[in-house]
């Protein structure tokens, strides 16, 4: 048995803890019964033993498993990771969204994509980076009553993501850590005003207002200042044709988009200028999590 589940970037500027979408990069995990319990990882955190020893995954896993079997088995996990870990790219939701929907596909169990969201809201309270990691697309989201409510659009082909890794891991817990306790009126009106411009602009496919829209007040500056040159790097991305560029997630990654025929000029540039920092140009997913018996 396989599953997939992209990574994502959450925020997306104003949308602080309730806009996220998804991208074509994956973490894939192939889970088959065996003699003894085993783990084999590949990819991003092949070489970190925390992985192997204390698995997010595997704990998770072991939680729903044993609820809802009541069978002693031993598995085979083979992981593949693509999402780099604590760069802002949702490699936690990834994790939590595959061992839910691993342990009910091993058993045979049915799992509606809005019953899996809701179980992995147990484990991840903000909703921005697990909406897109199960659905795909671009999500507005929010949290009432202990379920997601969540409206959902898929990304066209003439745009692609232009990301930015910096080699500097930065955990979300520490960094929602550095946010002010209290915001001003004049902040979360900014806020709450470009944030539904932008969720307007995806849904009416309007991406000329990107740019004006994916201003933020409330988290971006704080966070950024822990790496200043990520200021320049927003700078360069929107100067050399990004429709937008943001921090993903709690960062440290810098997202952008840009329409399919200027991402191949925007990626050169910003691999000439930050020749220290990752820079690939990546498709979005408009799946969300998959699973293949
Ligand atoms: N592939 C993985 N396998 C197991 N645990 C993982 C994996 N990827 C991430 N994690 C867990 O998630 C943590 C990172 O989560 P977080 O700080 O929220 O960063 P991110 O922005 O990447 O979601 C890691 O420290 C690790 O505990
Ligand atoms: N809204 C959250 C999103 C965190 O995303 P991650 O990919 O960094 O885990 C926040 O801004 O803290």
């Amino acid at each position: 048995m396989k599953v997939s589940v992209p990574a994502t970037s959450a925020n997306l500027g104003p949308g602080f803890d309730c806009l996220g979408l998804a991208i074509s990069m994956k973490n894939q995990v192939i889970i088959r019964p065996s003699k003894f319990h085993s783990v084999s990882l590949k990819g991003e955190g092949a070489n970190n033993p925390a992985l192997k020893d204390n698995n997010m995954f595997i704990s998770i896993f072991n939680d729903f498993y044993h609820n809802l079997s009541n069978k002693k088995r031993h598995f085979r996990f083979e992981f593949q990771n693509e999402i780099p870990l604590s760069r802002g790219l949702g490699s936690s939701s990834a994790v939590i969204v595959s061992a839910i929907a691993s342990a009910y596909a091993i058993e045979g169990i049915k799992l509606e994509k809005d019953k899996l969201l809701n179980l992995a809201l147990a484990y991840e309270s903000h909703p921005d980076n697990i909406t897109p990691a199960v659905m795909g697309g671009f999500n507005v989201a929010c949290v009432q009553e202990n379920e997601v409510k969540y409206i959902n659009k898929s990304i066209p082909k003439s745009l692609k993501a232009v990301i930015v890794v910096p080699n500097r891991a930065i955990s979300t817990q520490l960094s929602r850590k550095t946010l002010p306790f209290k915001y001003s009126k004049e902040d979360t009106v900014f806020n709450i005003s470009h944030s539904s411009l932008l969720t307007a602009a995806f849904m009416a496919e309007n991406w000329e207002m990107l740019k004006y829209a994916s201003n933020d007040q409330i988290h971006q500056k704080y966070r950024m200042k822990q790496m200043p040159e990520l200021f320049d790097v927003q700078k360069t991305a929107l100067k050399e044709g990004a429709l937008m560029s943001t921090l993903s997630g709690s960062g440290s990654t810098l997202f952008s988009i840009a329409y399919t025929d200027d991402s191949k000029n925007l990626e050169k540039v910003l691999k000439l200028k930050f020749p220290h920092f990752r820079v690939f140009i990546t498709d979005f997913d408009n799946t969300g999590v998959r699973i293949e018996i």
